[in-house]
């Protein structure tokens, strides 16, 4: 196994010898350009190689993935667009407070950045994957988000991608003054060779997964009394509507793989954002259904993504709890406070904006929603991630008004959101990006993993209806770890 291993690894750094040479003059070209700018300007310069490639294995390259590496993974529910980045080239978090921080950084590298790339208008590339905390106030430092802090973005050194029918892999690398061509030239060449040996070599095997220890982190009564006071406060007129939610931990026998785990997660979840974000030993992940924001161009798209029911077994379950759902005052007026808001906000910074005033259903394995896709073009002047900034959180997620309520769930809710229900997502060198709300989704360090639903609640709300809402959500994470169906453990 190992001997076999290692001669792919030769194979792989001679064909990536080979393959380099083929690009040869451009890359030469592409290093002394760089190494000479960051010479000169004494700064930093960022050198990317975006290259065509015949075959990417997604689901090989996960159950490839180093458990060491930090690493970030992204398909879309309509499977248009899908990317892995390994390894970090540069990281944006912490020291940069705001989204603008963010922003500023990026266009900062990339000004000086020398781009090898032959579609560059198009593929947006090299691009920054990443995500926000959900409540900016709230203190990270000593929780499981610590790494994460309240902004985490990645650059990465090896990023497959497919986009429609294109595949590509980017190299980026962070070319420093006294970096030489030599040493640029060999850092390229093994990354190239890694990459090549993530997408070929065989998959290992693992001793099973077996669940020790399964925790709920809020009792059913705890819940009762949290989501009566929710529904006292909407009574008395303080807010309109508030999410809360609940934690259930799980210990297991080994670490986790989270790239096995991802890999599982592409087919168990389709029609979904199947998302990673991993940095130094800490993971998100999940399967949202729910788009908070895409910018292409000027065009802007968002969703209001609330009131939920069951999918049901059969065909028939399926369709009348969606007919069910449709004709619910409770769920409709959950739904219309979404819509209403993001429509509000949009209308601010946007134009033509395009909705249905009657929402459809989003039906995914485990569960269905209320659904309104919006769309609008974003006014000049406003960047991306200000506006996913400024969209965040939307009531499906906080709740509305937004400051009130974000303030009395960081004071009742007895779990630290962190990653959960906030915007995670990419951005590119073109300012397009898509962001989806972390949700269905799970934190993970070794051998535990931490899983998260909420629900909204508004004046007519049931604690013991919601606590089985919040079993249904917690369905995806559930069954990719290997727990029980129907989340009776806790019920
Ligand atoms: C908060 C979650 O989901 C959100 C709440 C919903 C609801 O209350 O009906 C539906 C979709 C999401 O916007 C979650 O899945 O954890």
């Amino acid at each position: 196994m190992r001997s076999n291993s290692f001669s792919l690894f030769i194979w792989s750094i001679y064909i990536g010898a080979i393959y380099l040479m083929k690009l040869a003059n451009k890359v030469t070209e592409s290093i002394k350009q760089a190494v000479e700018q960051a010479r000169k300007t004494e700064n930093a310069v960022l050198l990317s190689i975006i290259t065509p490639i015949e075959e990417i294995n997604f689901p090989k390259v996960l159950i490839n993935l180093p458990q060491t590496e930090d690493a970030f993974y992204w398909q879309t529910p309509d499977d248009s667009l899908e990317f892995t980045g390994i390894k970090t080239a540069a990281v944006f978090n912490e020291k940069m407070m705001s989204a603008t921080g963010v922003q500023q950084e990026w266009s900062q590298l990339l000004k000086d950045a020398v781009i090898s790339d032959q579609d560059k208008a198009n593929s947006g590339l090299p691009l920054l994957f990443g995500g926000f905390s959900f409540d900016d106030k709230a203190e990270t430092t000593g929780t499981i988000w610590s790494v994460f802090g309240k902004q985490l973005f990645l650059l990465p050194e090896l990023m497959f991608m497919r986009k429609e029918k294109l595949n590509t892999l980017t190299i980026n690398c962070i070319v420093q003054a006294d970096d030489t061509f030599m040493s640029i030239e060999k850092k390229l060449n093994n990354s190239y060779a890694q990459a090549m040996t993530l997408n070929i070599t065989s998959e290992k095997e693992r001793t099973p997964l077996i669940i020790k220890k399964i925790e709920d982190l809020i009792t059913p009564t705890d819940w009762d009394k949290m989501l009566n006071k929710g529904i006292e406060h909407i009574e008395a007129g303080v807010f309109m509507k508030v999410v809360l939610a609940r934690q259930k931990e799980i210990v297991f026998n080994r670490s986790l793989h989270i790239g096995e785990l991802m890999a599982a997660l592409l087919l168990q979840q389709p029609n979904c954002y199947r998302y990673l974000l991993r940095y130094q030993g800490t993971s998100f992940l999940g399967a949202s259904p729910e788009r908070l924001l895409y910018k292409e161009g000027q065009s802007i798209y968002s969703a209001g993504v609330a009131g939920s029911i069951a999918a049901g077994k059969t065909e028939e379950q399926r369709q009348m709890y969606a007919d069910e759902l449709l004709a619910d005052p409770k769920n409709l007026h959950e739904h219309e406070i979404v819509v209403s808001m993001i429509t509000n906000k949009l209308a601010g910074l946007c134009h033509d904006l395009n909705y249905s005033s009657q929402p459809q259903i989003l039906s995914n394995r485990d569960i269905q929603h209320l659904y309104t896709p919006i769309k609008a073009e974003l006014n000049s002047g406003m960047s991306f991630l200000t506006l996913v900034k400024q969209m965040h959180p939307t009531p499906a997620l906080g709740g509305f008004p937004s400051k009130k309520t974000v303030e009395w769930i960081a004071k009742e809710e007895p779990l630290i959101r962190g990653f959960f229900g906030a915007p995670i997502g990419w951005y590119d060198s073109n300012e397009n990006g898509e962001f989806a709300v972390g949700i269905r989704s799970l934190a993970a360090q070794e051998k535990t993993a931490r899983l998260f639903a909420g629900c909204g609640i508004v004046a007519d709300s049931v604690p013991e209806n919601e606590w089985h809402e919040t079993a249904m959500k917690f369905q995806p994470m559930l069954r990719l770890l290997g727990g029980t169906d129907n989340d009776t453990a806790s019920n």
